[in-house]
């Protein structure tokens, strides 16, 4: 093979070399994986946790992009295999592999007022950052169970040789609440509710056989796309049909879709006036709504999880009035492995017995029924009024014993879901992110550390969400905040933005007679 220097001295053929032998490893893989049966008994819980890994996202697509990944990740291992542990030159190794690249980056138009559907060219040095999917960036290196951390075997040695306990083992002794978990004596359930929110506005991993890097179906950027959807398709589904489609499967969601759909509703008809086309009018009226969500998730949710010191340390703090510009072009916005994996899910610790009402009940019409809970008080009170479990390490009986039960014993252990998806996903042990006995899973490790002050997680996942958050905000060319011109908001449209709360937005969409000033903090609250 020709070998050609670049500009660094790197040889382009030993890029190429190990390319192709990638190629052979990742066909051999991809042919030799044993689909897993699908199960097609509704009622069994295995299938259940099946239909919300195959939901919405085209599986040929991710197919394709998983595929691309793992090439990416085996090339480059086997390149530093051969180099004595030296990884290949980034913009040689770019050039050589694009040609096996899915992506396609339609070229950015220069003076776009809005965010693309698929979060493409919001980074303008690269439009590929926190598009839907793109692989999930990391904090720490992987750490996985086979030889050069490809990720074809999940975390599963102990650093004495021996194998690391089940999930399940580790469930049952260290996260076990028993009947009823420990409760918080502030937040309100509408905490929780608001963080799933979040989470499927920023990460969907689609699951694969082997595991190797994890891609992510959503954009990473904080514009809603659970709402709106993630690629001009979704966004033309969104159109066509409306608001009052449901697009979630997750019951506990649909509180929010309902109330958000209705807000977008008004504010279309206080847009009315302007007599812009439809397109605009649409546009305009996401840029609003994200920009009081990004409000509300700056102002009220992060702040209540991470307190405000660790808000100070990260710069996440909004400004009362006026722009405050924080972004770095430099800053990748895309959602990390870890707080999906584990930072973000220190919220499976704060769901009760409650959810399992509401989830066992699922059905095609529970949209429906969600409809009603919003309009309907006495159901819609209690999300404001009663606590949820407290964030520590214990997880509630519904959500370790009892979700998606089809007979007694059989049924979803979120916890060991979690443990284990850590070990798939080769998130290093505990110790990796602090200075701590070895082999213990980073999520049970970081969900049995005291709260930080004036937060309901301990330092660990304080740290992590506090750096996911930073880049969420300073990664985000369109963030609220940026005095851009014409992507941003006039100082008299930012006055009214952070006027709005998550209390205000609830109290017009939600049929209760009081909704508390703070709508995370329960009135009941000592
Ligand atoms: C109603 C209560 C909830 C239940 C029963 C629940 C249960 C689950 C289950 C079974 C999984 C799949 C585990 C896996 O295969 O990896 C999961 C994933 C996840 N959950 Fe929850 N969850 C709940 C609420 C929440 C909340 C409030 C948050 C965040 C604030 C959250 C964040 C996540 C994240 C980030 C994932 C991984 C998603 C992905 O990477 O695609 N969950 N949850
Ligand atoms: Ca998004």
């Amino acid at each position: 093979m020709c070998v050609i220097l670049n500009v660094n001295g790197e040889r382009y053929g030993d890029i190429e070399k190990a390319i192709s032998a990638a190629l052979k490893i990742v066909n051999i893989r991809r042919f030799a994986s044993i689909p897993r049966p699908v199960i097609k008994d509704p009622a069994n819980p295995v299938s259940l946790r099946g239909a919300l890994a195959r939901r919405r996202e085209n599986p040929e697509i991710v197919a394709k992009y998983g595929l691309a990944a793992d090439l990416v990740e085996t090339a480059t291992v086997l390149y530093a295999e051969r180099h004595g542990g030296k990884l290949p030159n980034a913009e040689a190794f770019r050039a050589a592999i694009a040609p096996y690249c899915p992506t396609k980056i339609a070229k950015c138009e220069n003076n776009c007022r809005y965010r693309s559907a698929d979060g493409s060219c919001n980074n303008r040095i690269h439009p590929e950052w926190g598009t839907r999917f793109s692989p999930q960036i990391r904090f720490l290196p992987p750490d996985y169970g086979d030889q050069f951390d490809i990720g074809v075997v999940p975390r599963s040695t102990s650093v004495t040789g021996h194998k690391l306990p089940s999930p399940r083992e580790i469930s049952n002794s260290v996260h076990n609440a028993g009947m009823t978990a420990p409760r918080d004596h502030t937040y309100n359930i509408n905490l929780m509710h608001f963080g799933l929110v979040i989470f499927h506005d920023v990460i969907s991993t689609p699951l694969r056989q082997g595991p190797s890097n994890q891609m992510n179906q959503k954009t990473s950027y904080l514009d809603l796309s659970l709402i709106y959807g993630n690629s001009i398709e979704g966004e033309q589904r969104f159109r066509q049909f409306g608001s009052g489609h449901p697009k979630s499967f997750d019951a506990t969601l649909n509180i929010f879709h309902v109330i958000f759909l209705r807000e977008n509703d008004k504010i279309l008809r206080d847009l009315k006036h302007l007599g812009w086309n439809g397109e605009s009018l649409y546009k305009e009226a996401r840029k609003i709504m994200s920009a009081v969500y990004q409000h509300i998730v700056y102002t009220e949710y992060v702040p209540a999880v991470i307190g405000q010191d660790v808000m100070l340390r990260y710069g996440l703090k909004s400004t009362q009035y006026g722009h405050n510009t924080m972004y770095n072009p430099k800053t990748d916005a895309t959602t990390s492995n870890v707080f999906a994996t584990a930072a973000i899910r220190f919220a499976h610790s704060t769901f009760d017995t409650f959810e399992k009402d509401v989830i066992q009940g699922f059905s095609p019409e529970t949209f429906q029924n969600y409809s009603n809970i919003v309009t309907n008080s006495p159901s819609s009170s209690t999300l404001f009024t009663r606590f949820q479990s407290k964030t520590d390490r214990f997880m509630t009986d519904f959500g370790r014993n009892k979700l998606w039960e089809s007979e007694p014993k059989n049924s979803v252990d979120t916890m060991s879901f979690d443990i284990q998806r850590g070990r798939d996903h080769g998130l290093p042990s505990y110790n990796r992110w602090r200075e701590h006995p070895d082999d213990i899973d980073l999520i049970s490790g970081a969900m049995a550390e005291r709260p930080v002050s004036g937060g309901i997680v301990g330092p660990t996942f304080a740290c992590l969400l506090g750096e996911q958050f930073a880049l969420f905000k300073t990664g985000d060319r369109f963030f609220y905040e940026n005095d851009f011109h014409p992507t941003g908001f006039t100082k008299g449209q930012l006055r009214q933005i952070k006027k709005q709360s998550l209390a205000s937005v609830m109290c017009r969409h939600v049929n209760v007679p009081t909704v508390p000033q703070n709508a995370f903090i329960s009135p009941k609250a000592g």
